[in-house]
């Protein structure tokens, strides 16, 4: 029988791919993932008549079979090259090879807050025009998260805390985190969402190293 935490300590890989075969991979499905990103607004915001609707849902169903004549069989992990490049390319917030990140470019500065600026368009939609909240809840996990890392503490989410402040609209918008304290093993991050005219959605974090990666880098510091 599988077990969790062994199936998930297999999805952290190293590769050992050169940064020049990272680099041409990145060239090759990033401008893929940006049509398929395209293709998910245009689906949405289509009004072409039926024969163009069908016409499109053929070519789309082709060119998902070309892309699964050979594929992994699950998700794509975590992984790094040779030279220490992390490839986090299924992460739904910032994944370079998923068209359902927005997606996020985060930043780090050398104070250590940790931001991004994005657009999201009508496919992050919940109330009428407005920003899904599982959305917004999704971007602060990515950029408090990131900033734990940059901390030093990373960790998985235990608790996110939101306080939506008022709506968030779609189109250009700020996300930034800081890294408050650490409680034990507990890394404690706060950040929000902003557009134009101010906060939208505050967040609190708590990043928590998994007691297994937490035991390896034990033994490892200790061998
Ligand atoms: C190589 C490895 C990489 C690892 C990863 C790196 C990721 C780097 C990605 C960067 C960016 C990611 C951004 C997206 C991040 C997600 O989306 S993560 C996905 C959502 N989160 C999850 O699925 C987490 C599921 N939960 C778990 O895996 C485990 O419950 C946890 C959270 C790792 C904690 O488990 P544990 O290490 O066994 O915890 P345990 O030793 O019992 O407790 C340690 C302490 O934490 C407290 N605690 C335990 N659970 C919680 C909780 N849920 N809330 C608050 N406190 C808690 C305990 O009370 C205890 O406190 P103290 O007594 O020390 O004061």
């Amino acid at each position: 029988m599988s077990d969790p935490i062994t199936d998930q300590r297999l999805l952290y890989i190293h590769d050992q791919l050169s940064d020049e075969d990272i680099q041409r991979e990145v060239d090759l499905y990033g401008p893929l993932t940006d049509s398929v990103r395209q293709l998910i607004a245009a689906t949405l915001q289509t009004e072409v008549g039926e024969p163009d609707v069908r016409r499109a849902k053929a070519l789309v169903e082709e060119a998902a079979a070309i892309l699964q004549e050979r594929a992994i069989p699950g998700p794509y992990g975590v992984r790094w090259g040779a030279s220490g490049w992390k490839r986090g390319w299924g992460n739904a917030a910032d994944g370079v090879r998923n068209a359902v990140a927005p997606p996020l470019t985060i930043q780090t500065d050398p104070d250590g807050r940790t931001w991004t600026d994005f657009h999201l368009g009508p496919q992050y939609e919940g109330p009428a025009g407005l920003t899904h909240g599982g959305v917004s809840a999704l971007i602060l996990d990515q950029v408090l998260g990131d900033c734990a890392v940059a901390a030093g503490s990373p960790g998985m989410t235990g608790t996110l805390t939101l306080r939506y402040r008022k709506p968030t609209p779609l189109g250009d918008l700020h996300a930034e985190a800081r890294f408050d304290r650490m409680d034990g093993v507990k890394a404690i991050v706060k950040g929000h969402i902003a557009d134009a005219a101010g906060i939208c959605v505050e967040a609190e974090g708590i990043f928590i190293l998994p007691r297994w990666a937490r035991e390896a880098a034990a033994a490892s510091t200790a061998g």
